[in-house]
């Protein structure tokens, strides 16, 4: 038997990292942010309810009312870049791609919407990444964020015939890097206020309360950030109240509390006359942190009885995010890189 020698070309020997976050619309009208909430919330890590049952809710009464509304949000923090969440996403990835070096090919995807997650999973591949680290962009693991990005992969996976080896990114949310790049960045941006808050609050996207009692970390996560971030705070601001609540609720379904939103006014109605919002569950800027915390829970605030109000904004890519970032994955590429 003869064996073919016309093996075709593939290249080969490199390593990869792949940035992930959750995505968002292709632009601000209501039909780019229906064909994502389209996307995302046909997800069933996302919404846990029964496709039957489901999609006709979805398709009749969600995507006809919501698209408009939330389109409304995002023309309001819309940059020259297009969306917060895509522009500095794309810049965590240039700078790490920067700190990393030639060894090491650093792309980005979103979950949803572009640039996809299989795309660029399958074009690291393609451009000879024999190892791939798929970092979710996400400090506390939930189902709903962590789990979907690894179902992303694993399709993309059943369509190579020679695949990558793999590993993922655990989240990070008690990592003492993260704790430190969160407290100096936190401190450092509430140090700058033109006002002394009296208290902070540590605002994570919510979750259904259902998913903690089905086992999801995801809330318990967020609770240690909270106490570790708290405690490292402390010394810094001896006097600073810190609270935990949990922001975006979605549907009728019980979700975790307390919630952001209403914690916000009942402060202000208690007579809590100077706040500060962090959302450390945030890796970037976005539309639950620049709409909803920054000109609605503003809004909220101010409009209750309080005096003085500021969102912080999330690591980013700025320096100490960075770091951060960096330490993680090149401890993840440990034997690799
Ligand atoms: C940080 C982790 C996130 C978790 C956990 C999460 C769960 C979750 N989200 C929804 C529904 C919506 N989320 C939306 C926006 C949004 N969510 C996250 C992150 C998490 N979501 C981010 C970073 C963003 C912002 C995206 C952007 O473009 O800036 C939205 C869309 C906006 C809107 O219409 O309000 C929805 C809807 C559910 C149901 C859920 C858990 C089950
Ligand atoms: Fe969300
Ligand atoms: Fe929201």
């Amino acid at each position: 038997m003869t064996l073919p020698t016309d093996h075709p070309p593939v290249a080969h020997g490199r390593i990869g990292v792949l940035l992930v976050n959750l995505g968002t619309p292709s632009d601000s009208s209501p039909e780019a942010v229906r064909k994502y909430l389209a996307e995302f919330l046909s997800d069933p890590r996302v919404v846990e309810i029964p496709k039957a049952v489901w999609q006709p809710i979805l398709h009749g009464i969600i995507l006809r009312t919501r698209p408009r509304k939330s389109a409304h949000a995002y023309q309001q923090v819309w940059t020259d870049e297009g969306s917060p969440l895509a522009a500095i996403t794309a810049r965590q990835a240039r700078a790490l791609r920067a700190r990393l070096g030639d060894g090491v090919i650093v792309d980005w995807a979103m979950r949803y919407g572009r640039p996809a997650l299989t795309d660029r999973f399958v074009s690291l591949h393609a451009q000879g990444c024999e190892r791939i680290l798929v970092a979710p962009l996400y400090p506390q693991y939930s189902a709903a964020t962590n789990a979907s990005v690894m179902d992303a992969v694993c399709k993309a996976l059943g369509q190579m015939r020679w695949q990558p080896a793999l590993r993922t990114l655990p989240p990070y949310y008690d990592d003492p890097a993260y704790i430190a790049a969160l407290a100096q960045d936190l401190g450092a941006q509430m140090t700058a206020l033109p006002f002394t808050p009296e208290v902070v609050l540590l605002s994570f996207h919510g979750m259904p309360e259902r998913t903690l009692r089905l086992g999801d970390p995801y809330y318990c996560h967020c609770r240690k950030t909270a106490r570790l971030l708290a405690d490292a705070l402390a010394p810094q601001f001896p006097e600073l109240r810190v609270d935990t609540t949990f922001q975006s609720r979605f549907g009728r379904a019980k979700w975790l509390e307390p919630a952001t939103d209403v914690v916000i006014e009942q402060e202000a109605k208690a007579g809590t006359r100077r706040m500060a919002v962090a959302a450390p569950g945030f890796s970037a800027d976005c539309l639950e942190t620049l709409e909803e915390l920054a000109i609605r829970g503003r809004e909220s605030f101010l409009g209750a009885g309080g005096a003085e109000f500021a969102t912080l904004t999330c690591l980013n890519d700025r320096e100490a995010g960075m770091d951060m970032l960096e330490h993680l994955v090149r401890r993840e590429l440990s034997g690799w890189a």
